[in-house]
């Protein structure tokens, strides 16, 4: 669905990005990961026709069914394409959504722009549905709202109906839940691997956290000064790592992997002695109640015990 191919951004003389290639197919995962600063923003920005003027970009990045090369392509084909086929949700929603409109209208205004509604009523009737697809209560009510009466966790609801609204072929999220507490960044990133999925779309996914990436995607990219230096099937990168950064990156996280009793198998994502892990074992982030023992929920976000957000089976899809 999504192919990228030696994208290289600059500043000027000063390469931010170089040399990015990969491609995500219809209905799957992909995670971006790496430190501040190691160009996922960039990376993300040119796949969705947001680089900004003072940035120059070489390249291509193609989307299944479009002729031109998104790199360069005119704003008339980009604006065409965002929000319809190409759709972001971005890590804070107070810039993203429209502070003086109702969020029911900004929803509904999603589908009118691209045409994909007949009318205002119909617009409004499928901004409804959506919200109730991303689990909001009470969404005659809660619609009538602005962004600012909203929480952290229900603003980021929005957004997602709001990217969701078009069907598109490709979702970007970018530190979709890096401002919220466990429990609703959980719920949140289960709302948009389903949302994904039942589109069949192609989800792009920016963190830093390695047990999220481990709970959304089934494959990752891992950035580092501008450059993809490792990729893979997520259990492979996080149990075997190859690249130093990629292996320092797990070193310093919380990335702990337990089996269905809750029994450590082991931290950081290393390999345990037996060599390889008993089935049913989960990757997630360390307790930070660490003296209590915690229940291992079902994978797939069972409700967590506490403090923890990230379930996923080690080597297979939830
Ligand atoms: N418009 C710009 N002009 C100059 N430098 C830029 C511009 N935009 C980004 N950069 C630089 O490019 C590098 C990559 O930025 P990017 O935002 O892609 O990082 P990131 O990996 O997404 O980081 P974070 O996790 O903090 O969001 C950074 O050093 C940033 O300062």
């Amino acid at each position: 669905m999504l192919k990228v191919d030696g994208l290289n951004i600059a500043a000027g003389e000063l390469p931010l990005v170089s040399d990015v290639s990969f491609t995500v197919a219809g209905g799957e995962r992909v995670g971006l990961i790496g430190e501040s600063g190691s160009g996922k923003s960039l990376t993300a920005s040119a796949v969705f026709g947001l680089l900004s003027d003072d940035v120059s970009a070489a390249g291509s990045v193609r989307l299944e069914g479009v002729d031109e090369n998104l790199v360069g392509a005119s704003e008339n084909l980009l604006s065409s394409l965002r929000g319809s086929r190409l759709a972001m949700v971005f890590q804070e929603p107070m810039t993203a959504l429209n502070p003086s409109m109702r969020i029911v209208d900004q929803v509904a205004e999603a589908r009118l722009i691209h045409r994909t509604v007949g009318d205002r009523a119909a617009a409004h009737r499928d901004a409804l549905r959506l919200l109730e697809q991303v689990r909001l209560r009470d969404v005659a009510e809660l619609g009538r709202a602005y962004p600012h009466q909203l929480s952290g966790g229900q603003r980021q609801r929005v957004l997602l109906a709001i990217a969701l609204a078009n069907d598109p072929d490709v979702l970007i999220c970018d530190e979709p839940t890096t401002a919220l507490d466990v429990t609703v960044q959980a719920q949140l990133l289960d709302l948009i691997v389903k949302g994904a999925k039942e589109r069949t779309a192609a989800l792009l996914f920016i963190t830093h956290d390695l047990a999220v990436v481990a709970t959304v995607c089934e494959r990752v990219l891992v950035m580092y000064g501008g450059r993809i230096v490792e990729s893979g099937p997520v259990a492979e990168v996080l149990t075997a790592p190859e690249h130093r950064y990629t292996k320092g990156l797990l070193d310093a996280s919380d990335l702990e992997t337990v089996d269905e009793g809750g029994r450590l198998h082991a931290i950081a994502g290393a390999v345990p002695a037996a060599g390889k892990f008993p089935s049913g074992c989960v990757f997630r982030n360390r307790c930070p109640r660490a003296d209590e023992q915690c229940e291992v929920s079902p994978p797939w976000f069972g409700e967590p015990a506490h403090g923890h957000a990230c379930w996923h089976p080690v080597g297979g899809d939830a």
